[in-house]
């Protein structure tokens, strides 16, 4: 029996190699900026343009020289209107006013703005310049209201940078700067297998939908290929297979040719029809005990050059395998955040076999205590539904009281 942290590294290890193919960023794909959220930036974005792009107002009011705004009131000569977009900059005269927009670009020589609310003008005027003359009560100091050129972000600065996973407001930022289409890394390439006899898909039942003797639905494929999705990864091939070898045999070579890593469940443990361990064991793979609970029997091997990681068929082993050993490798691939535990106080006592860290399924409540769903086996998939959080259970801890504090992992 391993420990949980030794099936982790060994995990780690086995997957490390195509994590890392990813950073690097060789086979970054170039999607337009549209396409982007949430795909992670292979390389430094560097801004092609100065932000703000032009010296613009940032308010509706008036352009003027700091200078006539010295001694206040002071009425001024109206002699020019700045809309946004406009096309024609008026050149600013001293000793004159220009009407201008939030937004409209400010000539050299303005370098204040007066926002209109500072000003006798009681009614803004229709489109167009109708206002002869204004009369300024109070102004502040040089810039004030005028966003120069490049003061957001110059030419060549770090607009975003490599590892970022592109989340709205750097889109905003790229669109801004007039991006178009982005370098980002090629998304984890990940191949699910389920294997088992017994497993049907919804619909490949009888015409009623009820599945036939000894068959039921299969829970994994469909848990698996949203967890894979869920961790910002690509799902390229999706098959069950039967117990038959050779059948396995055949999925697993399309299934190694055509991803980065592939996920197997079932066929792990000590029974008669065991098609993962069959075919992956004789290929050098191996089986371990992992001292927990669920998940205990677990599989690793290198197929083709490929990771194959293969999780016990119980539904809920086979999600609690994903977020034990591989959530934390694909999240951090996909640039998304390292999950923390929280602290839960138990509401009931709860019990744990020794040597085994115990994953039981919770809810956790807001007000920071969590209660034990179902009980542990891992055969219930639709307690699993109902969670919200799994709760750890220490590998040396057999017992607990109601009311002590447990590691919880929010789902
Ligand atoms: N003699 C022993 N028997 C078992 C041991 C053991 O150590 N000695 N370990 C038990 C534990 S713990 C687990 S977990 C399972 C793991 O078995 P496998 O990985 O070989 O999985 P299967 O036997 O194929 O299936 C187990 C169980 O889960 C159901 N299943 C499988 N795939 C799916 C699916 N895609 N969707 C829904 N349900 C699925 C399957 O019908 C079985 O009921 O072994 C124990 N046995
Ligand atoms: O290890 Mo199994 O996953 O406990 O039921």
């Amino acid at each position: 029996m391993i420990s949980v942290e030794d099936h982790a590294e060994r995990v780690r290890k086995l997957v490390e190699p195509v994590l890392t193919r990813l950073r690097s960023g060789e086979d970054a794909e170039q999607p337009a900026l549209d396409d982007a959220l949430g795909r992670v930036l292979a390389r430094d974005v560097l801004s092609p343009v100065d932000l703000p792009l032009f010296r613009n107002s940032q308010m509706d009011g008036y352009a003027v020289g700091s200078a006539d705004v010295a001694t206040l009131p002071v009425t001024l000569p109206v002699v020019g209107e700045l809309a946004a977009g406009g096309t024609a900059t008026p050149a600013f005269v001293p000793g004159t006013a220009l009407r201008v927009m939030t937004g409209a670009p400010v000539p050299p020589g303005a370098d204040v703005v007066v926002p209109v609310e500072e000003t006798d003008t009681l009614e803004w005027p229709e489109r167009g310049l109708t206002g002869q003359s204004v009369t300024i009560h109070r102004a502040g100091p040089s810039g004030r209201y005028v966003r120069e050129r490049g003061s957001d972000l110059r030419t060549g600065e770090l607009l975003a940078p490599a590892g970022v996973r592109l989340a709205p407001r750097h889109l905003g930022a790229l669109a801004a700067a007039g991006v178009r289409s982005v370098p980002v890394r090629r998304r984890l390439r990940v191949a699910v297998l389920t294997t088992g006899a017994e497993l049907i898909g919804a619909g490949d039942g009888r015409a009623d939908d009820a599945p036939a003797a000894g068959k039921i639905f299969d829970a994994n494929l469909t848990s698996l290929v949203a967890a894979v999705h869920e961790c910002g990864a690509e799902v390229v091939l999706a098959e069950r297979s039967g117990d038959d070898t050779a059948e396995f045999a055949g999925l697993l070579a399309r299934a190694t040719s055509a991803a980065d890593l592939v996920l197997t469940s079932g066929g792990i443990s000590r029974g008669a029809y065991e098609v993962v361990r069959e075919t992956t064991e004789p290929l050098g793979g191996s089986i371990v005990h992992v001292g927990m609970q669920p998940g205990r029997p677990q599989a690793t091997a290198l197929v083709d050059g490929v990771p194959v990681l293969s999780f016990p068929g119980n539904p809920v082993s086979t999600q609690v395998s994903f977020l034990v050993f591989l959530r934390p490798l694909l999240r951090e691939a996909a640039g998304l955040p390292a999950l923390q535990p929280v602290t839960g106080a138990l509401t009931t006592a709860v019990e744990s076999p020794e040597g085994k860290r115990q994953f039981l399924r919770g809810i956790l409540s807001p007000d920071g205590t969590v209660t034990t769903v179902a009980g542990p086996s891992s055969h219930l998939v639709a307690a699993m539904a109902r969670a919200n959080a799994l709760i750890e259970i220490p590998t040396q801890t057999t017992s607990l009281a109601a009311g002590a504090n447990v590691r919880v992992w929010i789902l």
